[in-house]
């Protein structure tokens, strides 16, 4: 049986997003650009204590509440096998006065593709038994089975 948790009135933030999405204490680094999405674009990157990782440049000037909403859903979910974990978030400052605030989302990297690019390579014919598969897991991240 499932049990809600009683709703509570969100306690208002004092610190600001500097202050609480430190940059990293290492190096984060970003290469090549894996995909672009609602919030931001996301690249393959190296953490300096995860490793490979994808990182999502999550532009907060633009949407800050689509941003936090992401975050939050990230930071409850991020542990299913079917969901990229979350890895920590970092901010980043406006280099001049034109330009936007961005939060760095580091999330485990998913090496499979999207099942997008799955349908696409296989002209919508994806095998039987990787069809079940995908099925059965309601989703994929893709680490296990397929690989780019
Ligand atoms: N953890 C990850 N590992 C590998 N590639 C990723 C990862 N997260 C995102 N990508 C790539 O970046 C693309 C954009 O991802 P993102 O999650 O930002 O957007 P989306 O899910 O396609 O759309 P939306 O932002 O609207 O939810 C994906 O299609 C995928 O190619």
């Amino acid at each position: 049986m499932l049990f809600c948790a009683p709703w509570r009135k969100p306690q208002a933030e004092s610190r600001s997003l500097s202050e609480i999405y430190k940059p990293p204490d290492g190096r984060l680094t970003k290469d090549v650009l894996l995909g672009e999405g609602g919030t931001g674009d996301v690249y393959k990157g190296r953490h300096h204590r995860r490793g490979v990782v994808a990182v999502k440049i999550a532009n907060i000037s633009r949407d800050e509440e689509s941003v936090m909403r992401e975050l939050k859903f990230l930071q409850q979910f991020g542990g299913h096998k079917n969901i990229a974990s979350y890895y920590g978030a970092y901010y980043r400052a406006p280099l001049t006065e034109c330009s936007s605030e961005h939060l760095e989302i580091v999330l485990e990297y998913c090496g499979g593709g999207s099942l997008h690019t799955l349908i696409s390579r296989t002209n919508g014919q994806i095998p039987e038994g990787d069809l079940d598969w995908l099925c059965l897991q309601g989703g994929f991240k893709g680490k296990a089975r397929f690989t780019p």
